[in-house]
């Protein structure tokens, strides 16, 4: 078995996963090095979600390896796998699935409560991070009482807040407005540049995850596309206009 390369924080090859016997990914292979932010897009059912879900150890693949830092989560047990998810990846999917009788900054300090933290950081961190994401205003509230952006936005806080090595996100920005959206992305984009975290992320339209409108930065590093469980070559022409982070996708 060979080693996967050194600069790769993370590093899948051969990835294959069916549910009932139906394929969902079909010989996938990729890396990501330290602090990139990748997109994973394709159209709905071309298996973005499984393919997330084997990289950040919730799914094991039926064939393929996946490797975190040089170590094998594929030959992993069940509890170290949840350890390492714990201690080292954060998860944002496209629901909010927050705990409803806990707060706002609750719901954002839970997991550095659940780490050990100290009560009084764990409370800090989870305010800062919810001021970051301009949700500071709610942080007494509780999620029934949140509109569906605001508790998203709790959840993208509560991922953030341990500062995971990987942050995988699963259409984070599904649950938003139009114009909530771009706010989200580049606030996570930020976060994660600033605090060295990598991301992986989820996104039906490789577009919509390029570049900033505003400043026409790159929003993430690099686009994967997916088409029927495999990785495509290269992105439709027409999604790649105007979008230089994206225009190819290996
Ligand atoms: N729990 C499940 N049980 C059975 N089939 C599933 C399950 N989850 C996904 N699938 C199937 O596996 C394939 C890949 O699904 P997956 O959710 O990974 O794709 P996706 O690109 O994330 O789609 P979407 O954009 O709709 O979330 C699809 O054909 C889907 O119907």
């Amino acid at each position: 078995m060979a080693a996967p390369p050194d600069d790769d924080v993370l590093w899948a090859r051969g990835l294959h996963y069916a549910y009932d016997g139906s394929p969902a990914l079909q010989g996938v292979t990729l890396g990501i090095r330290e602090r990139e932010i990748v997109s994973i897009s394709g159209p709905r059912g071309s298996g973005k979600t499984t393919l997330l879900g084997c990289l950040s150890g919730r799914l094991l693949p039926a064939e393929g390896e996946v490797w975190f830092n040089s170590v094998p989560l594929h030959t992993m047990g069940r509890p170290a796998r949840e350890r390492l998810r714990r201690d080292r990846f954060g998860w944002i999917g496209s629901e909010p699935e927050l705990v409803p009788e806990l707060t706002a900054w609750e719901n954002a300090a839970l997991p550095l409560l659940l780490n050990g933290t100290r009560q009084r950081a764990a409370r800090t961190a989870a305010h800062e991070w919810l001021e970051r994401l301009d949700i500071g205003d709610c942080a007494r509230k509780r999620p029934a009482d949140l509109l569906q952006s605001q508790r998203q936005r709790v959840a993208i806080a509560r991922a953030l807040a341990t500062r995971p090595a990987v942050l995988f996100a699963d259409e984070p920005t599904a649950p938003l407005h139009q114009a909530d959206r771009l706010q989200a992305l580049r606030t996570l984009a930020t976060a994660a540049r600033s605090h060295d975290i990598t991301v992986v992320l989820t996104s039906p339209d490789p577009a919509a995850t390029a570049t900033d409108d505003a400043t026409g930065a790159a929003l993430v590093d690099r686009c994967v596309a997916l088409v029927d469980g495999r990785r495509a070559t290269s992105l439709p022409a027409a999604d790649s206009e105007g979008s230089a982070a994206c225009s190819l996708s290996v």
